[in-house]
């Protein structure tokens, strides 16, 4: 299956699969709300499918270029690990609007 490939392949989707189990974990722990359960699971998905695109522009700009120096190429994978770092921030921030609450709440 496609997804297994990647997860073998991609050092940065099993990364960000790990991240996704402690943000659960952490959920789970705080016991946010359905609303909030919703939220990370969008941002969890988001940050997921824009690695599996960006693994999918990466294997063809491959295969269209044999590997060897192209600029359209570098522009299309730098532009495709730039669309993974925004999901990844837009998960960051909204992990942390979340989570700081709860964790406040639990402390003062
Ligand atoms: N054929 C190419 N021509 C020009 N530059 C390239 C080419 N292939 C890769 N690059 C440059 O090298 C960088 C790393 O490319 P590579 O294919 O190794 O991705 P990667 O490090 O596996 O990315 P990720 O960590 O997201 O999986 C690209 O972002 C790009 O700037």
């Amino acid at each position: 299956m496609g997804i297994k490939t990647a997860w073998l392949d991609e050092r940065n989707l099993r990364f960000h699969s790990l991240s996704a189990v402690l943000v659960i974990c952490l959920a789970w722990l705080l016991q946010v709300t359905e609303f909030e359960w919703l939220w990370l699971l969008l941002c969890i998905a988001l940050v997921f499918i824009s690695e599996l695109w960006n693994t999918v522009l990466e294997n063809v700009v491959d295969l269209i270029t044999d590997c060897k120096y192209n600029a359209y190429a570098k522009k299309a994978k730098d532009v495709a690990s730039g669309a993974v770092f925004a999901a990844a921030i837009f998960a960051v921030v909204s992990g942390a609007v979340i989570f700081i609450p709860h964790i406040y709440t639990l402390f003062w």
